[in-house]
Formats: structure tokens, sequence, C-alpha cells
């Protein structure tokens, strides 16, 4: 793939005078909020979804649902807080009250992962054709797992042969389901879109990884979590089932009223900021337990060069002045790769980042897209076949491009902040899924920063 930087308005990064101490809220998760909508609209009551991210993939998935019928009520209001809930006094709440899905409709997708894959499963049972497309970059994402199963499972989906968007589903209400085989080691996401459906499919489903290595398990293992919890029955490799296969019972969803995670992926360039300036940052709400990948990051940052504890008041994480690099496999938890590699570039030695070929085909490609933005700043950094080597480097300012990317607009703010003029180019994109970023960040900084 070709990367081709486009001009739109710059973002001076904040540089950090000093050791960044602050404490941040960050918003809800995305992997949780779009799976719980999902199987809210699937259940058979109406549920509710407390603290829910606000950010075009989730707002992308509540319209697409909203398009299919289901009623999703906004309400931010004390009243919409359950008695002792996290939000009582005050907070965000949807109450997602599920409707025979239906069609005609056009589902708009963006460039969400969540949102391609795990819609077209819930398109089956609709009644009527369901459109499918989004931005150009959808379209060269791959979909063929989610495609191929779903026809091997009884769908009729019009794709033009071309295994991506855009594309039809011809929803008939139901959907045979069964035993299908796929090989999900382009995307993690494939094996969730079949199971969070598959409840509703008459004869639920089997589903069999026969690729090669399956990415992102920790995403595999909040499926499953959340489907359990909404009163699904599952049966998967790490309570004792085959390795790579997945059953789900055919049954009713129940619906649930469920308050959303911070998103731990988001909390990164946080946690970052406090590594590299030898500062302390707090997360708030971090989960005791939890399935989402970040939670990986207590242990990354801390071989890299930091500490943290668990306490009353969050995550609190904290810099030693010292950066280290990192040889680490990075596949269950791809999605902090480009955070990881702003740290690595300014560390103070070697770090190779493996198991992330998939992301190549992310946001953007964002092995390629790394090596060219840290290089373009100074840093030296090469493609391995399945990552990223990083040699650090004294870097200079610069722009920083993002290719619609957001993970790259917060990897570069992270550099920034020690390297003096680093420019970020089209820091709105971070609206995929933590639209307050800039304002979280300069608040971060607030006394730190320039
Ligand atoms: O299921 C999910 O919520 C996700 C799974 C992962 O996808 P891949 O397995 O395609 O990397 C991850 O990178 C993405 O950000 C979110
Ligand atoms: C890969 C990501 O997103 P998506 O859900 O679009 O796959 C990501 O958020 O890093």
């Amino acid at each position: 793939m070709t990367l081709n930087p486009v001009s739109t308005p710059l973002w001076p990064a904040p540089y950090a005078t000093g050791a960044v101490e602050a404490t941040v809220q960050v918003p809800g998760s995305k992997s949780v909020t779009n799976r719980a909508l999902v199987l809210a609209a699937l259940a058979a009551e109406p549920g509710w979804l407390r603290r829910p991210l606000r950010s075009r993939d989730t707002v992308l998935m509540a319209e697409a649902l909203r398009t299919l019928g289901v009623g999703i009520e906004e309400t931010v209001s004390s009243d919409s807080a359950a008695p002792g809930s996290a939000l009582a006094g005050g907070g965000e709440a949807w109450r997602i009250i599920p409707s025979g899905l239906r069609g005609p409709a056009t589902v708009d997708v963006g460039n969400a992962g969540t949102v391609m894959r795990f819609l077209p499963p819930l398109a089956t049972l609709a009644e009527g054709d369901i459109r499918f497309d989004g931005d150009p970059r959808s379209y060269e994402r791959p979909l063929h797992g989610v495609i191929d199963a779903l026809r091997a499972l009884g769908a009729r989906i019009d794709d033009d042969d071309r295994g991506s968007l855009p594309m039809t589903v011809h929803g008939t209400g139901s959907l045979d389901g069964g035993t299908v085989e796929i090989d999900a080691s382009s995307s993690s996401q494939f094996v969730s879109a079949l199971l969070l459906s598959a409840p509703r499919f008459n004869q639920g489903v089997e589903v069999r990884h026969i690729g090669p290595r399956l990415p992102s398990m920790p995403h595999i293992r909040m499926t499953v979590d959340m489907l359990r919890r909404v009163g699904a029955q599952v049966d998967e490799p790490e309570s004792g089932g085959e390795p790579n296969v997945w059953r789900v019972t055919p049954g009713a969803l129940l619906g649930r009223d469920l308050t959303v995670e911070p998103d731990l992926s988001n909390a990164q360039p946080f946690l970052a900021a406090a590594l590299v300036t030898g500062g302390r940052v707090i997360v708030p709400d971090w989960p005791a337990h939890t399935t989402q990948p970040g939670d990986r990051l207590r242990e990354i940052f801390t071989t890299m060069g930091g500490s943290c504890e668990l306490t009353e008041a969050g995550l609190v994480f904290t810099g030693s002045g010292r950066v280290h690099g990192i040889d680490v496999d990075l596949g269950e938890v791809g999605e902090l790769t480009p955070g990881i590699a702003a740290v690595a570039a300014l560390a103070d030695g070697e770090s190779v980042l493996r198991g992330v070929a998939h992301l190549r085909l992310h946001e953007t490609d964002r092995l390629a897209a790394l090596t060219k933005e840290i290089n373009e700043l100074g840093g030296d950094v090469t493609e391995t076949a399945d990552g990223l080597r990083i040699r650090p480097r004294p870097l200079h300012g610069g722009v920083f491009h993002t290719y619609d990317d957001h993970r790259m607009a917060t990897a570069g703010a992270i550099l920034g902040l020690v390297v003096k003029g680093v420019e970020i180019e089209n820091v709105a994109t971070t609206a995929k899924t933590l639209p307050d970023f800039p304002d979280l960040w300069t608040g971060m900084l607030d006394g730190t920063g320039q």
C-alpha cells in the first residue's frame, strides 16, 4: 500500500516542560460499547448501557441499529442512573429497546472494524436488504471471513465477488447457522462477529478457526464473556473446549444493565505521558478484572521503565525518568502497537515489536505509517515481516501525518511531549474512539505544557 499524506489542519502537539502529574478520566471502551449495543439489540427485552463511549465508531453502530429498527434512547440526567450505580448523581446512559429487525436499509460503517464485521451477521436476521458501505479504507479491510462464513451458514450476500465492502445482505429474518470453518488470522473480529449474533441463529454456531495464528485473543475473550453475561451458552477453548473452536447454543438473550469500563487502550497515551516525562498519571475506574487488552499496559510499560499500582483512586502509573526498549510479541494486543512504538522511539535501547503483521490492514498500514512518520522526525525504524525494529535516535520537530488513524494521532502526541515542534496532522481523527483527546491532553498538561 502507498501512504499518501494529506494536508489537513496541523495541531501543535503540546511540549511538556516538566514531569506530567495528572488524573485523567478516560471515556468508555469502544470494544465493550459496540458489543453491548449488538447484544442489547438482539435481546428479548430492553436493556441499559451506562457510560457508553460516544465516538465516531460507536455512534455509527448506534445509528446502524436504529436504521434497522432498534430503539436507542439517550438520557443525560440523574434520573437515568440506577440507584447506587456509578452514574447516580448524573451522567449519560442509553436505553436500548430491541424490535423486529428490518430493511431495506443502508449501514454506514465508516472505518469501524466492529461495525463492518459485527453487523452483517445481525443483518441476516433482519427482513429485507441491508446495504453496507463505508469510508474508502473500509473497502480494503478484510471482510471475507465474515462473508464466506455467513454464506456457508445459509445467508445470501451480494458483494460482486470482491469479498469486501460495499455489499448487500439479503436478510430473510432468520439464519440456519451450524458449523463453519474460517481463517481469522487477519482479524479476530471475524470470530467475534459470528459469535455475537449466534444465539439468534436457528442452530447457533460452531466456529472453527483453521488458519495460522489468531490475533487479539483478549477481544475474543471479551466477546465470550459479554455473551455469557447476557445469558448465552458458549463453549470455548479456554474453558476446556477444543483449541480454536467456539460453540454458541441458540437461545434468548437477556436485556442487562451494563456500565462500560474506561477504554484502557485509550488510556495508553496518558500512561505513556507519565512514562516519557518521569511523571505520574492516575486513571480512575481502572477495572480490577477485565478482558480489555489495554490491561497489558501495566506489564508492558513497567518493563519499559515505569511502575504501577491499582488503588482506590484508580491505576496510579509512575515514570522513573528512564525509558527502556522492549522485545515483545504484541499479537494479542495489536491495537497498543502505535503507542508502544512512540515510547520505544524515546527509549535508551532498541525495541523489537513482533506478531503484528495484521496491522497492515488496520485503519491504515500501521507498520508503514509508524516507520515513515517516526523516521521523518529523525528516527530509525524498520519494518520486519511481522512488526517493527526501533532504534532510538535524537528526534526533531516536524509534521506527523496520521492517515485517518486515531492511534497514529495519539502516538504523535506522545512524541510531541518530549520533542519540540511536533505538529499532528488531522488530530480530529481521534474522534474515531476518543473525540475528547485534544482537550484531555491539554487538560493533563495544565501546568506542565507549553
Ligand atoms: O473486537 C474488537 O473490538 C477489536 C479487535 C481487534 O481487531 P483485530 O483482531 O482485527 O486486530 C482490535 O485491534 C480492534 O481495535 C478492536
Ligand atoms: C484496529 C482498531 O479499530 P477497528 O475496530 O476499526 O478494527 C483500533 O481501534 O485500533
